[in-house]
């Protein structure tokens, strides 16, 4: 069960909102709004911990303060710093510390780093309780929730993780004040997405109930199917083509903006199968257009090269795999050809050069 209320924030005065990701004894709460990084301490007594490592990527003004002796590893946020040698170099502070399991791991970053401390805290007396502090937007609408936590091998990414859910999540949206533009394109492709998989019309939102909404549906679909069983495949939609994408860029395309395509694309080829009309995939590119994401292949991708990378992606055997729109909502649809998949790219809209 998820749960979602409003109140004033501790400190700021202005607005937060709290969404409960329901799972049972595991069950933790989001903070969003500006200034609930000030709840750290609060959150760390609840949880009886007497020692903190605070672990961040943001430099030490912006660094949440645990309310108990704590030691502050500087990190980098980055795909590169995202590996096993970075979560044993964490544990090894850890035991430098004196930490035990009775303890708290605290990060604060982007969501390399949510996911890099995450694994740490999942591996570290076999699971020390974790809070996050995301600081990307990326990160507070997608990476910092649900418990999922990986590091890349040089053979690929996300390839070693474990499931470990926060004790909470701090979403502060005072972070947001320093990300570049390209990074909030990266988490408003994931916001984009959102409208398609149970949370409409969120981009005639504010930011702060944008936010909310999309971490009260992933909150859901992870209290659904926290192991990624069935319900929780919705959450890449547009991520099948959005992945090709980046990997067709050499990661020129950030992520956000590969999903923001592959959502248009997602809504053309439900449209091809037959499973949406005109309107609703009309209304695919029009709700990514609004947030001023891209909505067209980049221009110098080829169809082919596309098709291919979403073959080796998903190792199919039998046509390809998509999250799509359809009558009863998002599914997951196997099967589909890899000529009407091809089709349907190259009657995509191309994105101008430069
Ligand atoms: N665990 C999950 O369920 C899950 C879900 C989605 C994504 N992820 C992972 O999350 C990662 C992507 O997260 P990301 O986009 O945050 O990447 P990131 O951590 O690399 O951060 C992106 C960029 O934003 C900068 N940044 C972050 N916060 C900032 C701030 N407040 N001010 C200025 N700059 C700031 C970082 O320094 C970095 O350059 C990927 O590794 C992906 O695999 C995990
Ligand atoms: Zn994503």
């Amino acid at each position: 069960m998820t749960t979602s209320t409003s109140s004033p924030a501790a400190s700021s005065g202005s607005a937060s909102r709290q969404v409960t990701v329901g799972l049972a004894e595991r069950s933790y709460t989001v903070h969003i709004g500006h200034g609930v990084q000030r709840l750290l301490p609060q959150v760390v007594a609840a949880l009886g911990a007497r020692k903190a490592v605070v672990v961040t990527a943001r430099p030490p003004e912006r660094t949440p303060d645990p309310g108990v002796p704590s030691l502050v590893v500087p990190a980098r946020d980055g795909e590169e710093a995202k590996d096993l040698a970075a979560v044993t170099d964490l544990c090894r502070r850890f035991v430098g510390f004196g930490l035990t399991r009775s303890d708290v791991v605290v990060s604060c970053g982007g969501g390399t780093t949510t996911d890099t401390v995450g694994l740490a805290a999942a591996l570290y007396h076999r699971g020390t309780p974790v809070v996050h502090v995301p600081t990307s937007l990326l990160a507070q609408v997608d990476a910092s929730v649900g418990g999922k936590t990986a590091v890349n091998l040089p053979e690929g990414k996300n390839l070693v993780g474990a499931y470990w859910q926060p004790a909470a999540v701090l979403c502060d949206l005072d972070h947001l004040d320093t990300l570049p533009e390209r990074e909030w394109r990266n988490g408003l492709g994931e916001i984009a997405r959102c409208h398609f998989i149970g949370a409409p019309d969120l981009d005639r939102l504010p930011l702060l109930d944008q936010i909310a909404a999309s971490v009260t549906l992933k909150a859901g679909v992870v209290a659904a199917d926290e192991r990624d069983s069935g319900l929780r495949h919705i959450l890449n939609y547009g991520h099948t083509l959005g992945h090709a994408l980046e990997r067709a860029t050499g990661f020129a395309l950030r992520h956000g903006e590969g999903v923001a395509i592959g959502t248009v694309f997602a809504g053309r080829l439900a449209g091809a199968l037959g499973r949406i009309g005109p309107e609703r995939v009309a209304e695919h590119r029009e709700v990514v257009a609004r947030y001023g994401l891209p909505i067209g292949l980049p221009p110098d991708v080829s169809v082919l090269e596309l098709v291919e990378l979403m073959r080796l992606d998903k190792k199919a055997t039998d046509g390809l795999t998509f999250v799509l729109d359809g009558p009863e909502g998002a599914e997951l649809v196997r099967g589909i050809s890899e000529e009407t998949v091809g089709a349907t790219l190259a009657e995509m809209p191309r994105e101008p050069e430069g």
